[in-house]
């Protein structure tokens, strides 16, 4: 059975899901074509470099043969564009790509950008820009996964911004690098890959320059590597220079850059031990590494070992000194290494922001194509705080998708009069309730707890069974660690409480802030001189600025759950103001075989995304579209 857009509308009455499930495994198999439900683009995943997808956009374009012209992303983005063209519409585009870990919403991301640039002409030097800024993005923002070799660990939304079909500036929104990456991984997982491509790729002379020694000697960066690992990281590295140069890094900066990462590799090396009249103090063996980090920092090894092994306070503009324990010291070590990594991807793409944003000022006049690729649903053996965050804005985009697909039908429906009960669909509002309500939601209780410093994750979870205990998508737990389940509209998920109040407050110590303020590495003291949003974006400010308001700016700073919640806000105000395009990605087996496909898994995928329920309502409601005009050209 073929799918294709425009034609669907014939073969929709038949299909069931043992039919769709047929059609999909054909058209994955034989065809290596995607499918289509009624205008959602349903993406199976190929595993593997097929000919077609493979394909420079030019290929595709150069042929004359219908079968290389196939359902397919470049449709999704001709739609979106077209759409721009059309004066009537003259509305922003949204392209909403979802699915599981590893399901393919990355590389669909990159297909869509390269049809776009190449479809829209205008502006070379940007267009190439545009292309060179993702190798950049995924060697920071990207690691290692046992879901996914190559998987994001943030999420972006990418506006293409357009006047009469040109395209003339991008701006890049990041969300939730998850840098809890930086200093511990689960087993089967690594770190960002930058740093792989710095220990592997780089040459000696220059490793002598940033401080590094050999690749086995740091903690961070766990163990074990094959050959082709090796080399892959070795070109990472060469891919990596030249996007820094291409979207035009300063020569300093991409010093400043690797020596810094560098520091944060040292920084893991050091280990504490108790002292005799109480505290800790840094195990003489690893002196070298203090020594080491404090140089690659641009500060003294003193100020670096007094902000790990205390920590100091102004209290009535008295310093209050207060011990750490061996366990504080390695919490304040991680914690450094972490923000100093998150400041500088927020400073990466500050600055790729500033070189494609084009005629920023009158950006807000022009149309857009948003492109959204953020982290898909996740349940992993132990489900943390950037779980519980990254399935919160994968409910998010789920209500989006049931707001468009099945409320926008019933309201159709009621239009032309129509009885609504065709239309059942299992709505998450519910959910989303669960966590957003105020005051008692997952995350007004988490704030409420954290701004308490006798709090605890236990007493946390306490709350949390009193306030939502009796939500039909809560339940509660007993075990030794403080968690609790949340009934997903993609499965059940438990969350272990376990560092839930750490994470959310995110504070930098004062005395961290104000040593790397004031580093003789450029770079550093600018990170840290920065002010953060209201929505966590890295907004750089001046030096004595930033030490004049140091205080006050740490007592009012926000939560991370808070910060998420508005950024999520604010990227609904602008998909929700635009015409969306939905790509469901499917991933046809766990075991990233390519040629494998695995109709109970991908089934499932199909229906807690919402798939077979959209098939039944463009079934059995109105499946076929076309607009005013073209029903008069007929
Ligand atoms: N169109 C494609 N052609 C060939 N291989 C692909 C394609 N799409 C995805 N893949 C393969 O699947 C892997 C995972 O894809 P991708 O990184 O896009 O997943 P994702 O959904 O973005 O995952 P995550 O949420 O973990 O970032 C890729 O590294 C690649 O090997």
């Amino acid at each position: 059975m073929e799918l294709v857009p425009g034609e669907d509308a014939a073969a929709l009455p038949e299909l069931d899901e043992e039919k769709l499930l047929s059609s999909l495994h054909t058209r994955y198999l034989q065809l290596r074509v995607y499918t289509y439900i009624g205008d959602i683009l349903i993406a199976v995943n190929p595993l593997q470099e097929l000919p077609l997808y493979g394909a420079e956009v030019s290929d595709v374009y150069s042929s004359r043969s219908p079968r290389l012209l196939p359902p397919h992303i470049f449709a999704v983005a001709d739609r979106a564009y077209n759409a721009l063209q059309t004066a009537s519409s003259s509305r922003s585009q949204c392209v909403v790509i979802s699915g599981d870990s590893g399901a393919g919403k990355t590389e669909s991301t990159k297909l869509l950008l390269r049809h776009l640039v190449r479809r829209s002409g205008g502006n070379k030097q940007l267009s190439q820009q545009i292309l060179q800024v993702n190798p950049l993005l995924e060697a920071f923002g990207n690691a290692e996964t046992v879901m996914n070799q190559n998987s994001s660990r943030f999420g972006k939304y990418i506006q293409l911004r357009f006047t009469e079909g040109s395209m003339r500036g991008a701006k890049i929104n990041e969300y939730l690098l998850e840098k809890s990456r930086v200093s511990h991984q689960d087993p089967g997982e690594r770190n960002f890959h930058v740093f792989y491509y710095l220990l592997f790729g780089c040459p000696e002379e220059e490793k002598e320059v940033y401080g590094l020694l050999q690749p086995s000697m740091y903690r961070y960066i766990g163990r074990g590597w094959e050959e082709t690992e090796r080399l892959r990281w070795s070109e990472g590295y060469q891919t990596l220079c030249n996007a820094l140069r291409m979207v035009g890094f300063q020569n300093q900066e991409e010093l400043d850059l690797k020596v810094v990462l560098s520091g944060v590799l040292s920084l893991g090396n050091i280990v504490f031990e108790p002292e005799e009249a109480g505290g800790v103090t840094v195990d003489g063996a690893s002196m070298g590494w203090l020594k080491a980090a404090a140089g690659q920092f641009g500060v003294q090894p003193d100020d670096l070992l007094s902000c790990l092994i205390c920590t100091t306070s102004l209290t009535r503009g008295e310093a209050i000194r207060r011990l750490h324990s061996k366990q504080q010291a390695e919490d304040a070590r991680d914690s450094i290494a972490r923000v100093v990594y998150s400041r500088l991807f927020g400073w990466i793409v500050k600055k790729v922001n500033d070189l494609l944003a084009g005629d920023a000022v009158a950006a807000s006049q022009m149309l857009e194509i948003g492109i959204l690729d953020i982290f898909g649903f996740e349940n992993f053996a132990k489900n943390r705080f950037e779980q519980l965050c990254i399935n919160l804005a994968n409910e998010q985009l789920q209500n989006f998708f049931n707001h468009h697909i099945f409320l926008m039908e019933q309201q159709h429906y009621r239009e032309e009069g129509i009885t609504e009960d065709a239309v059942i669909f299992t709505n998450n509002q519910a959910i989303l309730d669960l966590f957003l309500a105020r005051p008692w939601g997952i995350l007004s209780i988490l704030d409420e707890q954290t701004s308490f410093p006798q709090a605890s994750d236990s007493s946390f979870v306490e709350k949390l069974n009193a306030g939502c205990g009796t939500n039909p998508y809560y339940e509660r737990i007993r075990g030794k660690d403080p968690g609790f389940i949340v009934i997903h509209y993609a499965g059940k998920v438990q969350y272990t409480a376990v560092g839930f109040l750490e994470k959310n407050r995110d504070t930098i110590p004062v005395n961290i802030q104000n040593l790397f303020i004031n580093s003789e590495t450029l770079l550093l003291s600018l990170l840290f001189s920065a002010s953060i949003s209201r929505t966590g974006t890295l907004m750089p400010i001046h030096r004595e600025k930033a030490l004049m308001s140091q205080d006050k700016a740490s007592t009012r700073k926000m939560s991370v759950g808070t910060q998420f919640r508005r950024s999520l806000g604010v990227l609904m105000e602008k998909m929700y103001a635009a015409s969306p395009h939905f790509i469901r990605c499917i991933k046809p087996n766990r075991e990233k075989q390519p040629g494998v496909f695995r109709p109970d898994e991908v089934l499932n995928q199909l229906r807690y995304n919402g798939l077979m329920e959209t098939l039944r309502i463009r079934r059995d409601g109105f499946s076929w579209r076309p607009s005013f005009q073209d029903f008069v050209g007929q």
